[in-house]
């Protein structure tokens, strides 16, 4: 299956200690990762192996959406930043709503995301 991974600037050391914490399950349920871009640069780095798209403010949020529009991406784990403001927000809204269209799972916080990783 493939999980997207996307995290703003403040949220990044959160999303690479996210994946370290859940790496055997990444490991063993064969999860294809893709992500924006400077998440996956980051994200790379620490090891994981990823399909890093472009980055959020020039179109990677609406090519994960447009993933998740195909039935490409089958789970979102989007560490937002609720302090910062975003030039994108308007890609990043197109986002979580073709998640409720098309019923595809959306963490937007670790907590969240632990659990959706605990349902594999
Ligand atoms: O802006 C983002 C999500 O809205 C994340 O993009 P980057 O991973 O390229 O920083």
């Amino acid at each position: 299956m493939e999980i997207a991974i996307i995290a703003h600037d403040g949220k990044k050391a959160e999303m690479v200690q996210f994946l370290n914490e859940h790496r055997d399950i990444l490991h063993h349920k064969n999860i294809n990762l893709v992500s924006t871009g400077t998440t996956g640069d980051k994200v790379s780095k620490a090891g994981f192996k990823v399909n890093a798209l472009l980055s959020g403010p020039l179109g990677g949020d609406a090519q994960i959406a447009a993933r998740v529009a195909e039935g490409q991406c089958n789970m979102v784990l989007f560490f937002r930043d609720p302090l910062d403001r975003h030039p994108h927000e308007p890609d990043i809204l197109m986002l979580m709503r073709l998640c409720d269209v098309h019923n595809v799972p959306l963490a937007t916080n670790p907590a969240t995301a632990d659990l959706l990783m605990k349902s594999l």
